[in-house]
Parts: structure tokens; sequence; C-alpha cells
């Protein structure tokens, strides 16, 4: 079995949205490898909360079949969060079904899902250990499908106008160029997580000794890296600086940025083209750099700033993170 779904540009263009049916009702998600909690929006919500977004009405699904007394309650790093009830029902995602997936239906959600009008919820693709269900957690799309598909992977290809592709099942050579190199992930922490230990900017390498590890989360728009790294890709920028009335470093749309790469693993650098390096325009000469400070936590986070200029291939029987140039 293998499933292919387009993932498809959201007005805001810091995030990607696929379409999932599920019990025949369609829903546009945002697949995030850096959660592990299916939830979408639910008819339990109030019209004001529900808006234009498509929301998962149970008694219209035959084959939904309630979890009694179970819920989900969910925060995410940018201070949103969700939560409700939980059931089964049939999700489909390009072909490829899982008949029993354990769908989390939204009694309440944060503001910031109610003004994201593109977004009807999110398919978790990290580890099932951090599925928020109470009193059992509950198994991922990928690990429930994962016996079933043709390979023991899912990939991303996300692509820099917000368009691309996740695949189940399949590696799809003709998305990628030269060699695909593989890390080994530790999955004990729930996410896709690697060491990071070198960057380099403008063709010149930086070891480090303190790095902290990394995550690859197609949920997160930006690429949060350790402050000393950001300080370092800035103070090659003359015009940046942080500004803290939009929470990050900004720099004049007119500068000509250095190139960047960030280690994957011990044998990919992952590069960002200086031409790839701003995330949003703040004002007529202003821009907002795709790289910005993880605020000394103790996880880097490769989100679709760095993701969306590779290949992704995450391969959840042997626990390796693939990347590759396209
Ligand atoms: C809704 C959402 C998902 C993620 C990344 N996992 N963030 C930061 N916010």
């Amino acid at each position: 079995e293998t499933g292919e779904v387009a993932a498809t540009p959201a007005d805001n263009g810091a995030e990607y949205l696929s379409p999932v049916t599920i019990g025949g009702q369609k829903l546009n998600l945002n697949f995030d490898t850096g959660s592990s909690d299916l939830w979408v929006f639910s008819t339990a919500l109030t019209s004001a909360e529900i808006g234009q977004h498509s929301a998962f009405n149970p008694s219209k699904s035959s084959t939904y079949k309630e979890l009694d007394g179970y819920s989900f309650s969910l925060s995410y790093g940018d201070g949103s969060g969700a939560a409700g009830v939980v059931g089964t029902d049939t999700v489909d995602i390009g072909g490829a079904t899982v008949t029993r997936q354990a769908i989390e239906l939204a009694t309440s959600v944060s503001s910031a899902f109610v003004s994201d009008a593109d977004s009807d919820g999110l398919v978790g693709l990290a580890f099932s250990t951090l599925n928020s269900v109470s009193p059992t957690p509950q198994k991922t799309f990928f690990d429930n499908i994962m016996s079933e598909l043709a390979q023991p992977v899912f990939t991303a290809s996300l692509d820099l106008d917000g368009s691309g592709t996740y695949e189940f099942g399949t590696i799809d050579s003709s998305k990628f160029t030269g060699d695909l190199e593989f890390t080994p992930v530790n999955a004990a922490s729930g996410f896709w997580q690697f060491d990071s230990s070198c960057y380099s900017i403008g063709g010149k390498t930086y070891n480090r000794t303190n790095a902290t590890p990394a995550i690859a989360d197609t949920g997160t728009s930006l690429l949060l890296l350790d402050p000393e790294v950001v300080q370092a890709y800035y103070s090659q920028v003359p015009s940046a600086n942080y500004d803290s009335t939009v929470g990050g470093y900004t720099y004049d749309c007119s500068e000509n940025l250095p190139d960047f790469a960030v280690a994957v693993g011990d044998n990919y650098m992952a590069n960002i083209p200086g031409s790839g390096i701003t995330f949003s325009p703040v004002d007529s000469k202003t821009c907002f750099g795709g790289i910005q400070s993880n605020s000394g936590s103790d996880v880097q986070i490769f989100g679709d700033a760095l993701l969306k200029h590779h290949f992704v291939v995450f391969h959840g029987e042997s626990n390796l993170l693939g990347m590759a140039a396209k």
C-alpha cells in the first residue's frame, strides 16, 4: 500500500496543508512531524470557533466509534492548543487507509487555530509515545499503517511556494538529486531527533561542542537554532538586528544574505541559499529571517524554513532520517 497527497500553501505561507478523508468527510490538515496527535475541528465547537473551517461531524459518519471516557489536551511550542474527546474512524490519506484510527475531536481550540482558517487540525507524525490521549495514548496514523506500506517510510517534499507532497510507503527518487543520506534518530525523545554539531555561514564551517540536539518538525515554520548560531549568522548581515516588536531578527530586504548550512547528523549539511533565508516581509523595506533563536531551549527545531529546501525521508522501522538535495 502507498499513499500520496499534495501539500498546498496556506494563505499565511507558514504551513503546508493536505486533504485527509475521515469517515467520508474531507478536511485540510497540517502534517506535523513534531507532534503525535491527529485532531480535527469538530461540530462540538461553536459556530464562531468553526468559522470557515471544515469541522468533522461524528453523527454524519457511519464508521465513527466513540472511545467512551477518553480525552485529549494539547499545547504546542507556539502557545497554541486544543482539547476534546476521542473516537476511531476510517482515515484515508492519498489512498493509504487506516480503518480504526484514533481521531481527536476538538471541543475547544486556542485563538490561533480559530484565526488560521486554512488548517482544520493536525496529523501528528512524531512517535506515538508523545500522544496526549488519556487514559490510554493512541497510535499515530503512520504507526498504524506502517506494516501495510510497501516500505515503512513517509517522505516530505515541501516546495518554496508552499506546495509539495507527502508520500507514504515509497521513496520517489524523481523528487531528489544526489545521494540520500541517512542519520540515526533518537526515537526515545519521541521526536525525529538527531545531533547537529556544526554549521556554515557563507561557506565557512564552524564546529560546536555544546550544540543541543535537533528535531525535524514540519509543523514549525521557522528554523529555531541555539542563540550562538543565530547571532553568528546575523553578525554577517550589516542591517540585521533583533526587533522585539516582531519577536525576531529583521534586516533590510535589499541585503545580499550569506548561504547557511546546518548539520543533520554526521554526514549531511543541509543548506539554505542566501536567497532562501527570508521568511516574510515586515514592511516595504524590512524582512523577517527564517533563521531565529530557540531562546536557549534544549532542542533546535528544523522547521519548514530548512526542510522545504530538501527531500526528507522519515524511516519508521530503522528510526532513520534521510535527507537529499532537490
Ligand atoms: C500547531 C503547532 C505545531 C507545531 C510544531 N510541532 N507548532 C509550533 N505549532
